[in-house]
């Protein structure tokens, strides 16, 4: 048996089955770890980017520091945390110009500067590719992280933002397209969603970022929460693009926006809130299904999977 056959998901299962966490301490399947610390609760949380995977070879190196961070700091929105410190691993290629390196490091502390993390450490090795690793850390007052395994039927499901630009963006970088330069903004230099999630965090009952596809990253709400979501098409604040389809918009990925269930006496209050739309509900059942004119919509199995 090979990785490919269970795929990334059956090998978190698998890795999870081998934890020997002691319970204390909220361990695998949410965005962070939650370790309690007295009144405060400590978030961590580990996020790769590999070149060819993550990144293209030519990739401008500051706005790749940029979102490396980025990607991190919403993990942490994700918890509605708030980031605080982060360790840079750095895998680099021999010959990799230091010019490259300190553009790079520009992008990072930019990100780090703007959402008032601090770099604390990290390690430097060779690789035969560039792979970028973070950790960071953030924190929340005991008890007030959101996780993913406590949706309840009768919750409503919002999103912050648009859903879809991200993949528009990595559609127009490699099909070359010109004057789309806003979906490739999307795509190359996302804003963590940290204030966003910070404004529901009183009212949110499970959350989550949106980095493997909008529809996918709710299947794992379900999945946490063993409830069902019902999405409404009309209501999905799809990306104005007109050259990839909505379904592709659900499935791409990297959108970096917050979903989040809410409980229904706050409906008001997301409303008003100017981040969120309301874009469906918690039900009960097992997994997302998206409805339009009270048809069922049939989206087949997608999202992003490593494997
Ligand atoms: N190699 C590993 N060892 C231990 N735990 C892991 C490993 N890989 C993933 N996990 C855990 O599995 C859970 C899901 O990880 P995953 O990387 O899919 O997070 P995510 O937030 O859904 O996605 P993203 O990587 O885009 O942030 C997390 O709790 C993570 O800590
Ligand atoms: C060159 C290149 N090819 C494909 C993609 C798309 N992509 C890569 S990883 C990922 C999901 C999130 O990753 P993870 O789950 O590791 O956080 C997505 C949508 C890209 N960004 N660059
Ligand atoms: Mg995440």
């Amino acid at each position: 048996m090979k990785v490919e056959n269970i795929g990334e998901f059956g090998l978190i299962d698998r890795i999870k089955a081998f934890s020997n966490s002691k319970g204390h301490a909220l361990g695998i399947g949410d965005d962070c770890a939650i370790i309690p610390q007295g009144e405060r609760e400590i978030l961590v949380s580990v996020d790769a980017l590999v070149e060819g995977v993550h990144f293209f070879k030519n990739a401008e190196p500051f706005l790749l520091g940029r979102k490396s961070l980025a990607v991190n700091i919403s993990d942490i929105a994700a918890m509605a945390g708030e980031p605080k410190w982060a360790f840079l691993s750095l895998s680099l290629k021999s010959g990799t110009e230091l010019s490259w390196v300190d553009d790079f490091l520009k992008g990072f502390i930019s990100m780090a500067d703007e959402f008032g993390v601090e770099l604390l450490g990290g390690d430097t090795t060779k690789a035969k590719e560039t792979v970028i690793g973070v950790t960071i850390i953030g924190e929340n007052p005991i008890g007030a992280s959101v996780k993913r395994g406590t949706a309840r039927a009768g919750d409503l499901v919002c999103v912050s933002g648009k859903i879809g630009c991200s993949y528009a963006g990595l559609k127009a970088l490699e099909l070359n397209l010109k004057g789309y330069q806003n979906f490739i903004e999307a795509h190359i230099n996302p804003t963590p969603r940290v204030n966003e999630a910070l404004s529901i965090r009183e009212f949110a009952t499970a959350m989550i970022d949106v980095s493997d596809g909008f529809i996918q990253d709710c299947n794992h709400i379900c999945k946490q929460s063993g409830v069902g979501m019902k999405i409404w098409w009309d209501s999905i604040p799809f990306c104005d693009a007109d050259f990839i389809t909505k379904e592709q918009m659900l499935c791409g990925g990297e959108d970096y926006q917050i979903a989040a269930c809410i409980d229904r006496r706050f409906k008001d209050k997301i409303e008003k809130n100017p981040y969120f739309t309301i874009v469906g509900e918690v039900v009960e059942g097992k997994e997302v299904v998206i409805v339009k004119d009270s048809d069922v919509i049939e989206i087949k199995k997608c999202g992003y999977e490593h494997f």
